[in-house]
């Protein structure tokens, strides 16, 4: 017999899901949003989600988090159940990017990104304070930022707050939540940018929901599609294009898809006369 290890297992999924049934309402009102459904995450894959509207990408980052419980079924996250996780421990393994940002709009950005260790209350209130300052320069922002309120901020510089809060707890796993909405296209390419230096020098597992498909094949090493109530197929994001599914063809070969996956065309450069 072999003691239990405390190294982490790089061979064990990040996150493994098994047998998932959500169900919400009850009675006549009872309706099924995922329903068997399977998915597991390697090490280092930045897998992107998608799905039509309200087929439970949401749900299942909760899940994932902890925050909301399968009807039935198994969500594992290095090694524990999600729902065991508790508040502190879910903070110090999975970093989760909401949609909006969904800063606390009374707190300036300092406090905000601070938050999880602050509640954690292990540390002297300078070494959290000199913590959230790392990982607001992390995210590209500066000192003279951390105390801005909220409503200055703009749309771009919300996401990078959001996402020092995020990374505050230095977790192996981030999830993220349309990182690029909301953002225009310049806004929108530094992020990913961002995004795509943090999981290389972190050596992060990223999930992300994203409608965006500049995102999702700038970013994603693996792309799971939701349908049908469960993940119909998974693979390199090129070759999910061509799974035969109706949402696979209007999602990836419509007008913008095309637009996404084209060829970078090469920059014109003036004639030297
Ligand atoms: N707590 C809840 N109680 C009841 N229904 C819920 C709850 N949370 C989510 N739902 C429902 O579950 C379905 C899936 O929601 P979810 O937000 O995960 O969809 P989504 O795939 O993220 O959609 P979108 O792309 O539009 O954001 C929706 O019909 C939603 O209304």
């Amino acid at each position: 017999m072999t003691a239990p290890s405390t190294q982490p297992n790089f061979a064990e999924p990040v996150v493994d899901i098994s047998g998932l049934c959500t169900v919400f309402g009850k009675g006549d009102a009872a309706f099924t949003v995922h329903q068997d459904l399977q998915l597991s995450v390697q090490r280092g894959e930045i897998l992107a989600l998608v799905g039509g509207s309200g087929t439970g990408k949401t749900v299942l980052l909760r899940q994932m988090l902890g925050l909301a419980l399968p009807t039935r079924g198994r969500v594992t996250v290095l090694g524990q159940p999600a729902s065991e996780m508790g508040r502190e421990g879910a903070a110090s393994r999975v970093g989760m990017l909401f949609q909006h940002g969904a800063l606390f709009s009374a707190f300036n950005v300092l406090d905000n990104v601070a938050f999880a260790l602050r509640e954690q209350g292990t540390l002297p209130p300078d070494v959290v304070r000199d913590a959230a300052l790392v990982k607001l320069q992390m995210v590209g922002l500066k000192p003279e930022h951390a105390s801005r309120m909220p409503a200055d901020l703009s749309g771009g510089m919300i996401k990078r707050v959001a996402l020092a809060r995020a990374l505050i707890m230095d977790p192996p796993l981030l999830l993220l939540d349309e990182p690029t909405a909301g953002l225009d296209p310049s806004a929108s390419d530094d992020f990913v940018d961002l995004l795509r230096e943090l999981h290389a020098a972190l050596g992060l597992t990223v999930v992300m929901v994203t409608h965006d498909l500049d995102t999702l094949f700038a970013l994603s090493t693996r792309v799971a599609v939701l349908a049908d109530k469960k993940v119909v197929v998974t693979g390199a994001p090129r070759e999910v294009t061509r799974y035969p599914h109706p949402f696979i063809e209007h999602f990836f070969l419509g007008e913008r898809g095309q637009r996404a996956m084209a060829p970078v065309p090469t920059a014109v450069t003036a004639k030297e006369s």
